[in-house]
């Protein structure tokens, strides 16, 4: 059975909500997974995991959240390679750039980006169908 992490920050509960999703994927799919916020992730612990579930919302300037989520990503990053690797998260009012550069950042890293997921503000029926997805994706 692989085991996945689940690793997200959410200021307002929408990627909350969509790692739910990615989770209930992945165990439907019959792995073990974890869910656990970015703050209690760190450099060691991508090692204990066959595949991980990475997510943040567009923060800043089209940019990852700077004070848990971006400290701890550049943390394990050098742990991902070979790695399943899934990225997931909302946004307002861009066009999911972050997302874009987060993808690019992470296959710079030689991890394996199975897929992504964004959603505009609270994720709606689709864009938790594409979480459940993406969570059978990383199993
Ligand atoms: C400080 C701050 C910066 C943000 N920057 C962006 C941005 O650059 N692009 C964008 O599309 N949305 C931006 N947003 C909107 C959030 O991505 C959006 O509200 C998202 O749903 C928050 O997800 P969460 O509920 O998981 O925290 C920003 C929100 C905040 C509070």
């Amino acid at each position: 059975m692989s085991k996945i992490a689940v690793v997200y920050w959410s200021g307002t509960g929408n990627t909350e909500t969509m790692a739910g999703s990615v989770a209930e994927g992945a165990r439907e799919a019959g792995a073990e997974v974890e869910e656990i916020q970015a703050a209690d992730f760190g450099e060691d612990a991508a090692a204990g995991y066959d595949a991980l579930a990475f997510g943040c919302p567009a923060m800043g300037d089209e940019s990852l959240e700077e004070d848990e989520f971006e400290p701890m990503f550049e943390a394990v990053e050098g742990s991902l390679s070979g790695k399943k690797v899934a990225l997931f998260g909302s946004y307002d009012w861009g066009t999911g750039d972050w997302m874009d550069a987060w993808r690019e950042r992470t296959e710079g890293d030689d991890a394996e980006v199975v897929g992504t997921a964004i959603a505009n503000l609270e994720p709606d029926d689709d864009a938790l169908a594409a979480c459940k997805e993406l969570g059978a994706a990383l199993a």
